[in-house]
């Protein structure tokens, strides 16, 4: 593999003696990760049902490492949300942020979306998960991995992170800033950020992180959690700008966290103007540990009493356009979702709770999305079928994994069935996957066309 000059002088310079094994890594194959997807199925449940050859990895609880034959993303299971595909060192930051149930927490730099979904895991359906990403085309990406997840309590937006603290100032309980970074820590597995890579770069990284981090300080509430990382290695993008960070800002300090065997600690030496314990900060190497580059720094912020004010969004007034919505709840579900609704368009949504006002931000999915509100009648959306249970719904239809059946409906097929009128949730060994609407023994396909399984 053939990696940056100036790179690896600059890796030999710091590592000295670790230097031979750190370059040997590369000489590794990538290391690949699965993330079971509790919302969905118990990490027992999926170990009995599992298809792969799985290996846990120390550091999270529900992840995996596969073979590269397994090909998980390929599998029935993947489309109906029972894990993610994540690389495991990046599995670290979100047990590190360690969002609670019924928290309000912020995902700064979110796409695709592998960090938010394991918070989302974690907050059990409860609280305020507000993910955000400023590319467009990636906070799409986003915004379809929270629906395959089956989250309901999160909101998708597409801003800049100077945006967001206008709208949200000290609200935040927990904010993880996954920063854009010069990537190096994924060499093995990612050829552009080989061929991007600059000096140059690192030091643009390094300020546009600074920056990204003033923002997300204005939205941590005090006594709140900001955990910080990057997936590259260089000093400038990690101990520097977390040090320069918290020289800068006195209500900030690091916060000492429980640190898994194989993780390494920040460099205070690689730095000038070390902040006070940067070396508890967190380092993941390739050759010490089974997965790619990663820093992780904890913050915390001192309580004070700082008073806020904030504008909470309302929800609908007038329930009588959800009145098709009521209806579909009343045949299709076992009980009727309730909360703040709202409409976008013709598309009905739940807001999590706390959710502030959306005026005049970019939106991608204000909430739970329910479906769309047509012309006397409503139809159910994607996102509503992967979050459903079993017992929540009156009726369902059960594909096997290994069944023609499964592989005709991923491919957007009707598939022959018996039963009373409506609508169903399929279901792959029990686990919701979309909708199909039956009548006159034909079960009409709604899996999205976007999502379909083409050329199996
Ligand atoms: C390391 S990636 C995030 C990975 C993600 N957290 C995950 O676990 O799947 C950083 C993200 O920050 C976004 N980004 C780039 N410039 C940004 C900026 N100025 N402000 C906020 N986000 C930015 C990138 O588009 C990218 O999606």
């Amino acid at each position: 593999m053939e990696l940056p000059k100036e790179f690896l002088s600059k890796m030999k310079d710091l590592l000295k003696d670790e230097y031979d094994d750190f370059l040997r890594s590369y000489e590794e194959p990538k290391i690949q990760g699965l993330r079971v997807n509790t919302l969905k199925v118990s990490i027992e449940e999926f170990l009995n049902i599992n298809p792969f050859q799985l290996e846990r990895i120390p550091w999270v609880n529900g992840g995996f490492f596969y073979q590269e034959e397994d090909r998980p993303g390929k599998h029935p299971y993947h489309e109906a949300g029972l894990y993610y595909i994540q690389e495991p060192s990046a599995m670290a930051a979100s047990e590190m942020v360690d969002p609670q149930p019924g928290e309000k927490v912020l995902d700064l730099c979110a796409a695709p979306g592998g960090k938010s979904t394991h918070m989302a895991a974690k907050m059990k359906q409860q609280g305020l998960l507000l993910t955000n990403e400023l590319y467009p085309a990636r906070a799409k990406i986003l915004s379809q991995n929270v629906e395959r997840m089956g989250i309901k309590n999160a909101v998708v937006t597409n801003e800049a992170p100077s945006k967001l603290a206008e709208r949200f100032p000290n609200f935040f309980d927990r904010i993880l800033v996954d920063a854009p970074c010069s990537g190096e820590g994924m060499f093995r597995k990612d050829p552009g950020a080989r061929e991007e890579w600059s000096l140059e770069n690192v030091a643009a990284c390094a300020e546009r992180q600074s920056e990204i981090l003033r923002y997300a300080a204005m939205m941590l509430r005090p006594g709140g959690r900001l955990v910080y990382s990057t997936c590259t290695f260089s000093p400038e993008e990690n101990e520097g700008v977390i040090s320069q960070f918290l020289n800068q800002d006195s209500r900030f300090e690091i916060e000492e966290i429980h640190v898994y065997e194989g993780f390494d600690h920040g460099r205070e030496e690689w730095v000038s103007n070390g902040a006070e314990n940067i070396e508890k900060t967190i380092r993941i190497w390739p050759q010490q540990v089974r997965g790619e580059g990663h820093y992780i720094a904890v913050l915390r912020k001192a309580e004070s009493e700082e008073p806020t004010k904030w504008k909470y969004e309302d929800g609908l007034k007038d329930q009588k356009q959800l009145k098709d919505f009521f209806q579909f709840a009343k045949e299709t579900l076992t009980y009727t979702p309730k909360g703040e609704f709202i409409i976008f368009g013709d598309q009905l949504y739940l807001l999590p709770d706390e959710m502030l006002s959306l005026k005049n931000l970019k939106v991608i999915r204000p909430g739970w999305h329910l479906g769309t509100i047509k012309k006397n009648r409503f139809e159910p959306s994607h996102a509503l079928a992967l979050s459903l249970k079993g017992d929540e719904v009156k009726n369902k239809w059960n594909l096997d994994k290994n069944s023609p059946e499964i592989l005709a409906y991923l491919k957007g097929e009707s598939i022959k069935a018996e039963g009373p009128k409506g609508w169903y949730l399929v279901e792959v060994d029990g686990y919701s996957i979309g909708w199909g609407k039956l009548a006159d023994g034909v079960l009409k396909n709604h899996f999205p066309k976007g999502l379909r399984w083409m050329g199996v």
